[in-house]
This record gives C-alpha cells, structure tokens and sequence, in this order.
C-alpha cells in the first residue's frame, strides 16, 4: 500500500514544469501564472504629486497661517490632472491642484481645499464650474512635505514587483497595466483531456434504464482542471471496453490524460485491463476516499487514473492531480491554502489510512464541521462542502474541540 505523499511524489513525477513561455494582452492572461520575475521598468508614482484636491504651496509662506490669521496667497496657476505643462512655483504664491497632478517644482506641501477660502473673482477665461479663485485664503499652516506623492514611492526601477509563478488576478493586471504594459508573459496553459468510463453511464437529459446511471465525473473533473488553470475537455465516455477505450486514448492529443473508473477490484476493469503493462501502474492508496489508484506514461502522454466513484474521484484530483498540474504550469501557489480549525463535533477514522472528510469550515468562527457520511457515493455533501478536513493515517479518533487543518476549497 502506498503512502498519500508517496503517490504525491508519482503523480508529479509525470508533469514536469512546462518551459513555454507566451505573451499575452492582459485581458487575456487574466488568471495566468507569471513566466519570470516581472521588474518593474519605471517608477511609480513616475512624478511627485498632489495626494488632495488643494492648493500647492512652499510652506515656510504659509507658516504663520491659522483659522483667525490666515495668510493669502495670489493663485498663479490651475493644475488639473493631466495637465503636461506644469509651471514652477513662484515664492509667495499658490497654485491651485488636483489630486494626482505633478507638483511644480518650488512646491514642498499642499493644503487640502478645506483649510482654505476662495478669494476675489475667478481667473480670465475659466469656465464658471471650474473657476479659479484669483487669491486663496490658507487657514490652517501645512507642515513641508504634507499630501506630496513621492516619485517612487510605490515602486522603484529595477524592483521586482510580483514574482515568477504569480497567479495574475484584479491587482496584478492593475499593477501591470500601471506600469506600461500592455501584455504579460504567461505560462500557457496544460491540455488536458478526461475520459470516463463505465458501460452503465448515459449522458444527462437522456432517458435511464434501471441500472444505469447519468455520466457526472466528465464534468467535474474538466471543471476542476479548468479551475486549477489548465484547459480541459471531456472526451466521450466509453463503456467498459477496453478496445473502445484505448482508441479514444490513441486519439488524445493532451499534455494529461484523466480517467475515471475501471480501476478496483473487479471484473470488467477497463482502465486497469488495458493500461496494465502499457506504461500504467495501479496501486492502492492509504488514503479513503481514493484507495485504487494508477498513474504513468502511454505512449508518451502521462495519464492518471482515478476511482470511479464521485467523491474518490474528485477528491483524488483534489490531492494529487492539482497541485501537480499546478507545478507543472509554473504557479507559485500550488495548493490549497491550509487552515487551522477547531473541530465542532467528535469524529472516528478508519486506522492506517488518510482520511479526507468534507466539511464546512466556518471563517469568522474559526470552526470546522463535517457534512455527510464518509462514503464515497455522496456526491451531494462534497457539493455542500467548501474544506477537506484531512485525518491522518495514525488518527483513530478525534474529540469536539480537537485543532485540525483543513484545506480550503474556496481559494
Ligand atoms: N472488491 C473490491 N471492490 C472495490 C474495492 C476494493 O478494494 N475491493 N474498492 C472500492 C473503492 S474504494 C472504489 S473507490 C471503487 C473504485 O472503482 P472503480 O474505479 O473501478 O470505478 P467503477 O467500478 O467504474 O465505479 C465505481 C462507482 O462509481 C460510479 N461511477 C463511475 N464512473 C462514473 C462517472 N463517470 N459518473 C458517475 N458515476 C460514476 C459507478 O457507477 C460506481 O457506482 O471500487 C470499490 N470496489
Ligand atoms: O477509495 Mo474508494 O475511493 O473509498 O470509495
């Protein structure tokens, strides 16, 4: 019987990390892993400027300012954002900003509109909405340096500012794009391809006859590839039939083959009949759900074989598939994150095995529940679920109360 991380180890073995690199629009390497260390090439903020909406002043002029003495300043010039053209600060003077426009040079603070009064009508040619006070009232003194935006100060030239194997979510596209990039070099993703079997599967919205059952793994398995950022397709599933079976393997063109069912204990055990010998060893696991379980290289493309029953089989991918594939794409994060909980309930496990039970882990409390019974049929209760809750092999019992680790499922 093999350990749960000596399987780990096999099923890696089969991925190595891919080496393609490809450049991408951004709005299409969304969820992507970085391919190298990213440096940034410019600064960020790339000038100094305004943190407020105000005025831009040196503030040794203003210094004597306060709410019964205020000091005037003549505005000498309007800042809007965007503006190209800024020009220097003449001493005793101010210059009206917005937050985000380059400080003139002379400038050392800004005072936020609110500590200051408009005074004397607006300048020539401002429109009426925007218009430009011809003196300004500061009411309160600024300190030198205050509400100034530092060039730099996010992001220096020549920082690394997001690793190799980054997944590339909502910030980091922000991040890229603030720094000029209009594409980021991704690693692709894998191919893979899932093909279940079982002569008794029909497809769903098809009609059942008794001791058939609608195909469920096909899909859930292309999801769980999908999420873990492969692309995945579902061939059709075959029957247990094992000419059948290794023609659709023949024609598969994918970087991972995943099969579901044919691998146990008894007769008419597709997989297992036409893999054995080709490149495929099956094994038992000490782990439940997932004990039978087979993994190689046919004819070149690696192929996983998992249990045919839900929950084994999702669970499987879950611990062996996913952060395999996830290494191979080059993402830094290649598990799920772990979390510590307090068990709400007393639980037993089987002895000398890995037992993976879904649960309900709850955030704010801090607590995880079971859902639904161990059996690896109970498909309902893996989709109620959002953590596995993992038993170690050497645990018989665990009491309410016990500090477990789940693997959070939602991340
Ligand atoms: N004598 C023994 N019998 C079994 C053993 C054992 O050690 N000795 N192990 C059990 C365990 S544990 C598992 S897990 C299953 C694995 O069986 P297979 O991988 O061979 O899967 P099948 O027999 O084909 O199917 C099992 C179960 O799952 C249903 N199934 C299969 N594929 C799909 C699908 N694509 N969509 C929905 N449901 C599917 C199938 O109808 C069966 O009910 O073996 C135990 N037996
Ligand atoms: O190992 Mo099976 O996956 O328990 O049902």
């Amino acid at each position: 019987m093999r350990t749960v991380a000596e399987h780990r180890a096999v099923v890696a073995a089969l991925l190595p990390r891919s080496a393609a690199a490809t450049d991408l629009p951004l709005t299409e390497a969304a969820g992507r892993p970085l391919a190298a260390d990213l440096v940034a090439g410019r600064a960020l903020p790339a000038f100094d400027n305004s943190a407020m909406d105000g005025y831009a002043v040196r503030a040794h002029d203003v210094a004597a300012a306060s709410e019964d003495e205020p000091v005037t300043l003549p505005v000498a010039a309007d800042i809007p954002a965007g503006r190209t053209d800024t020009p220097p600060l003449d001493p005793g003077t101010a210059h009206r900003i917005m937050t985000g426009s380059p400080l003139p040079v002379g400038a050392d603070a800004i005072v936020p509109v609110e500590d200051t009064a408009p005074l004397g009508g607006p300048a020539p040619g401002t429109p009426p909405a925007n218009a430009v006070p011809g003196r300004v009232a500061i009411r309160r003194a600024p300190t030198a340096g205050r509400h100034i935006r530092r060039a730099g100060s996010d992001v220096t030239p020549g920082t690394v500012v997001l690793e190799a194997g980054a997944a590339l979510g909502a910030a980091q596209l922000g991040l890229l794009s603030a720094l000029g990039a209009p594409h980021a070099t991704v690693v692709p993703p894998l191919k893979v391809l899932v093909l279940s079997t079982g002569s008794e599967l029909v497809e769903p919205g098809r009609d059942l006859l008794p001791g058939q059952i609608h195909e469920s793994n096909g899909i859930m398995l292309a999801a769980a590839a999908r999420e873990a950022g492969a692309v995945a397709e579902q061939a059709h599933f075959v029957a247990d039939d094992a000419d059948a079976f290794l023609s659709v393997l023949r024609s598969a063109d994918a970087d991972l083959v995943i099969t579901s069912g044919g691998v146990s204990m008894g007769a008419y055990e597709v997989v297992k009949d036409a893999l054995a010998g080709r490149g495929v060893e099956f094994v038992r696991v000490a782990m439940q759900p997932g004990k039978p379980q087979g993994a190689g290289i046919v004819d070149g493309t690696p192929v996983v074989t998992l249990p045919g029953n839900p929950v084994s089989s999702l669970v499987s991918f879950e611990v062996f598939v996913r952060p395999a594939l996830r290494a191979a794409m080059g993402y830094r994060d290649t598990e799920r994150p772990r979390r510590r909980a307090v068990l709400s309930e007393p639980l037993v496990a089987p002895a000398g095995k890995t037992q993976f039970r879904r649960g309900v882990f709850d955030r704010d409390a801090g607590t995880v529940t079971t859902v639904g019974p161990p059996g690896s049929h109970h498909l309902r209760w893996m989709a109620a679920s959002n953590c596995l809750l993992e038993i170690a092999a050497d645990t018989t019992a665990l009491d309410a109360g016990a500090e477990v680790t789940v693997r959070d499922l939602t991340v």
